[in-house]
C-alpha cells in the first residue's frame, strides 16, 4: 500500500510520501539510541513534566488533529475530538501515575539473607511500534504514554494511510519538550519492519493489528530472541439475557458496533440473545441502527462515517454477501451508499451459522451478527469457539449469570452492562488468536521494563566488625 493520505469520504488522493530509505531508517535508528542513552538517566519526575506538556499541547491542537485524522481515515469529527481528549487524559495519567509505578518494589531482604532486596523496573531501549490506522492517535499513546514514561524511546512505524498523523505524533513530543529522537516516526512500508525488528539496536516491538501480521512479528521476534506485545483482533460477543433493560442494552450494542463506523477491535461483533427476548432485542436493535445517520464525517449529525478504505468494504461486503448466500436473513442494511467514498450502511443479519465466513473471521465494518441462544452457557460455547479472545460483553442482572460469564468467558476483557472501552486506568489485550501482553497501567508498562532483581548483602566492614565482636564475645 503506498503511503498516502486518501480521504475515504471522497476517495481523493491529497497527499502522498516516498517511504525512508534503508540508510534514512538505520540513521534514525542510530539517533534513537543516542537518545536513549541520555533519556535512561532522566527522573521519573522529568518525564512525567513532558508528559503533562504533551497533554497541554494536544489540548491546544485538538481540532486540527482531529480533523487530520477524519480526512485521514474517515472517523467522525466528534469521535476524532474524543480521541484526542482520551489521549490527554491518557497522558496525564501516566504522568501522575508513572513515577509510583516506577518505584523499587521491597522484597523480603531477610528471606533472603541480604541486607536489602527490591525489583527495580528499568527501561530496555528502543521499542519499535507498529500501529493500525483505526484509532490513529490513540493506539500510538496507549503504547507510548507508559513506555516513554518507564524511560525507553519509540520508533513508530504507523499503517501507511495514515501518514500525517504520523508525522504529527512526532512533533507532538517535540513541542513537549521530550529531548530530541526519544519518539521518530518512520514512514516506511511494512516490509522495511523485519528489517528495523532484526536490527540489534531494537530492543523489542509491539504491535496493534491483524493476527497474520502478529505472527509475521512474533515470529522474526522469536528469531532474534526480543520481547513482543500483540494486540490483534476481535470479534468479541455481547450476551444479552432476559433480565437485562433491553432498551438500555440496544443501545449500547449500537455503539458497540458502529464506533468508529464499525472498525475496532473492541467492537461487539457477535450479539446471542436469550430466546424469551430475541425477537424484542432484534426489533429494538435494527430500529435503532437504521436510524444513525450516515455520511460526511466532517458533519456535526452524522454518527457513521465512510469505511476507511476501499479494499475494507469491499471486504465488508464480500462477508455479507457470502452469508446471505449461506442462508443469513439482513433485518436492515447490508449494502453500500451510493455516490463517492467507501460508506456502508449498519447491518444486522441474523440466522447465521459456522458455514459462513464472518463466524470465525473479524468482520472490519459495522455489520452485526446475531444468534438466538437458548442458554447463556450456550452464548458462552459458541463465544469460546471463536479463534479470538480480546474483549467480551454481557447484559445481566443475575449474580449467578455474571459470575458464570466472567469465569468462562474466554477473553481478555469481560464487561458487564457495558461494553468494552479502553480506560489508561485498566489493562487492555486479549488472548487466544488476539494476541497477549497487556497494554496499560503497571502491567502494560512492565512489558517493556527490565524487572531486575537487586540482592544486596552486607557490607564487608559490617562483616568484619561482626566477625569481631563475636569473636570477642
Ligand atoms: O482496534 C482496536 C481498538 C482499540 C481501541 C481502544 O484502545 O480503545
Amino acid at each position: 500500500m503506498a503511503i498516502a493520505t486518501i480521504n475515504p469520504a471522497t476517495g481523493e488522493t491529497l497527499k502522498t510520501y516516498e517511504p525512508l530509505p534503508d540508510d534514512a531508517v538505520d540513521e534514525r535508528i542510530g539517533r534513537a539510541v543516542e537518545a536513549f542513552r541520555a533519556y535512561r538517566l532522566t527522573s521519573p519526575q522529568e518525564r512525567a513534566g513532558w508528559l503533562r506538556a504533551a497533554a497541554d499541547v494536544l489540548d491546544a491542537d485538538t481540532d486540527a488533529v482531529a480533523e487530520l485524522m477524519v480526512t485521514e481515515m474517515g472517523k467522525t469529527l466528534a469521535a476524532a475530538k474524543a480521541e484526542v481528549g482520551k489521549c490527554a487524559k491518557g497522558l496525564r495519567y501516566y504522568a501522575e501515575h508513572g513515577p509510583a509505578m516506577l518505584e523499587p518494589r521491597p522484597a523480603d531482604a531477610g528471606a533472603v539473607g541480604a541486607e536489602d532486596a527490591y525489583v527495580v523496573h528499568q527501561p530496555i531501549g528502543v521499542v519499535l511500534a507498529v500501529m493500525p490506522w483505526n484509532f490513529p492517535l490513540w493506539q500510538a499513546m496507549r503504547f507510548a504514554a507508559p513506555a516513554l514514561m518507564a524511560g525507553n524511546v519509540g520508533l513508530l512505524k504507523h499503517a501507511s494511510n495514515v501518514p500525517q498523523t504520523a508525522l504529527y505524533i512526532e512533533e507532538l513530543f517535540r513541542k513537549a519538550g521530550f529531548p530530541a529522537d526519544v519518539f521518530q516516526t518512520l514512514l516506511v512500508g511494512s516490509k522495511a519492519v523485519e528489517r528495523v525488528l532484526r536490527d540489534d539496536r531494537v530492543a523489542a516491538a509491539t504491535l496493534t493489528g491483524s493476527a497474520p501480521a502478529g505472527q509475521s512479528v512474533a515470529s522474526i521476534a522469536g528469531d532474534v530472541l526480543k520481547k513482543t506485545v500483540l494486540e490483534l483482533g476481535g470479534s468479541d460477543p455481547y450476551i444479552v439475557m432476559p433480565s437485562a433493560d433491553l432498551d438500555r442494552a440496544a443501545e449500547v450494542a449500537v455503539t458497540a458496533r458502529c464506533q468508529n463506523n464499525g472498525q475496532s477491535c473492541i467492537a461487539a461483533k457477535r450479539f446471542f440473545v436469550h430466546r424469551d427476548v430475541a425477537e424484542e432485542f432484534t426489533r429494538l436493535f435494527a430500529e435503532k441502527l437504521s436510524a444513525l445517520v450516515v455520511g460526511d464525517p466532517m458533519a456535526a449529525d452524522t454518527q457513521v462515517g465512510p469505511l476507511a478504505t476501499e479494499s475494507g468494504r469491499e471486504d465488508v461486503e464480500r462477508y455479507v454477501q457470502d452469508a446471505v448466500d449461506k442462508g443469513a436473513t439482513v433485518v436492515t442494511g447490508g449494502e453500500r451508499v451510493d455516490g463517492p467514498g467507501w460508506f456502508y450502511r449498519p447491518t444486522l443479519l441474523t440466522g447465521v451459522t459456522p458455514e459462513m465466513d464472518l463466524y470465525a473471521e473479524e468482520v472490519f465494518g459495522p455489520v452485526a451478527a446475531l444468534w438466538t441462544v437458548d442458554s447463556l452457557e450456550e452464548a458462552v460455547e459458541i463465544a469460546n469457539s471463536h479463534p479470538y479472545g480480546l474483549g467480551s460483553n454481557l447484559w445481566s442482572e443475575d449474580e449467578q449469570e455474571r459470575a458464570t460469564f466472567i469465569r468462562d468467558v474466554q477473553a481478555g476483557m469481560a464487561f458487564v452492562n457495558g461494553m468494552v472501552t479502553s480506560y489508561p486506568e485498566l489493562p487492555f489485550g486479549g488472548v487466544k488468536q488476539s494476541g497477549y501482553g497487556r497494554e496499560l497501567t503497571e502491567l502494560g508498562m512492565y512489558e517493556f521494563t527490565n524487572a531486575k532483581t537487586v540482592w544486596i548483602g552486607p557490607r564487608s566492614s559490617q562483616q568484619a566488625e561482626g566477625t569481631t565482636a563475636s569473636a570477642s564475645e
